[in-house]
């Protein structure tokens, strides 16, 4: 059987992209032969039909290097039963203006805009179109198919979804800043953790004891065995009180990362493991390797330390 990945659509989003490049880059999820693809209109709506079973894999935006962690994704993540995170990549984000016909910067009263990427690059369009009144879209294609039925006069939107819906290019390339991108997951229900590879992030959620410096030593477990945190996120949670979300550079074959979850497992209200895949783009330093002390502590069980 094919498997089926859902992905935050319509035709068109960045997300849809890096489903391709997903694809491209992890041959596993194509050794059946094309994958089936279900568009969702939201990464809740995505990770909905992962859960119910009506997609075996999942695609959404977590990381934006500009407005950071995609909070939409975040919370869908840990509403409802638990998933995992099997893949990653990143995509370079620069948006298109897009209109039914080329028309004047200066006739443009309304631009259609997905409120994640209108905040990437507010620069440039209080620069450009300075009167210009921002409408919400549902997601940057969802732009292009507002401006095509004519509820605004300029999308917002990706190069592919502007030739999708017929769109004019009136300009592209648009970024506040130039290294723009967007980290985006690869999510399905629990399994077997792919392979370490090396240049791996793990990632987890974590419901603490509201009590004075419980962060602060839920934080120690990773520092005391040089374990980089590369992100970490706190969001509140509907029925009160908060959680954190947090990646950490490294595999859960790591063992200071075995060891530092084991810990936070026993110091931590609630802990869900969100998963370890290999990095798209590698940062921060791998944790050290035990190699050395664990052939040590062999020794002495063996009594051939000497
Ligand atoms: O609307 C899209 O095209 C998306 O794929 C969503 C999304 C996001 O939510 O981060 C993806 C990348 C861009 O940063 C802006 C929007």
């Amino acid at each position: 059987m094919v498997p089926a990945i859902a992905y935050f659509g319509p035709s068109g989003t960045f997300t849809e992209m890096a489903l391709d490049q997903l694809l491209t880059q992890n041959s596993w999820l194509t050794d059946q032969g094309a994958v089936e693809r279900i568009s969702a209109s939201s990464p809740a709506a995505t990770l909905t039909l992962v859960r119910e079973g009506r997609a075996d894999y999942g695609c959404v935006p977590i990381e934006s290097s500009i407005e950071g962690s995609v909070p939409a994704t975040l919370d869908a993540l840990i509403k409802g039963s638990r998933v995992q995170i099997f893949a990653e990549t990143v995509l370079d984000i620069a948006f298109t203006l897009a209109a039914r016909e080329q028309i004047e910067a200066s006739d443009i009263a309304t631009i259609a805009a997905y409120p994640v990427a209108s905040a990437q690059v507010r620069e440039t369009l209080e620069g450009r179109y300075p009167d210009a009144q921002v409408i919400t879209s549902a997601s940057n294609a969802a732009a292009a198919q507002d401006v095509a039925a004519g509820r605004a006069d300029a999308a917002l939107t990706t190069a592919l979804a502007a030739r999708l819906y017929d769109l004019q290019e009136l300009a592209t390339g648009l970024a506040d800043a130039s290294d723009a991108n967007t980290r985006f997951v690869l999510v399905g229900s629990p399994g077997p953790v792919p392979p370490r590879t090396g240049q791996d992030r793990t990632s987890v959620t974590l419901d603490l004891p509201n009590i004075p410096g419980s962060l602060m030593s839920a934080m120690y477990e990773f520092a005391t065995r040089n374990i980089d945190l590369t992100r970490i996120e706190s969001r509140p949670r509907r029925a009160g009180g908060f959680f954190f979300n947090l990646d950490v550079v490294g595999h859960l074959d790591d063992p200071p990362i075995a060891e530092a979850l084991g810990a936070l497992h026993r110091r931590a209200t609630a802990m869900h493991f969100l998963g370890s895949w290999p990095s798209a783009r590698p940062n921060g330093t791998p944790p050290p390797r035990h190699d050395e002390s664990d052939k040590w502590l062999e020794s002495i069980r063996l009594g051939k330390d000497r």
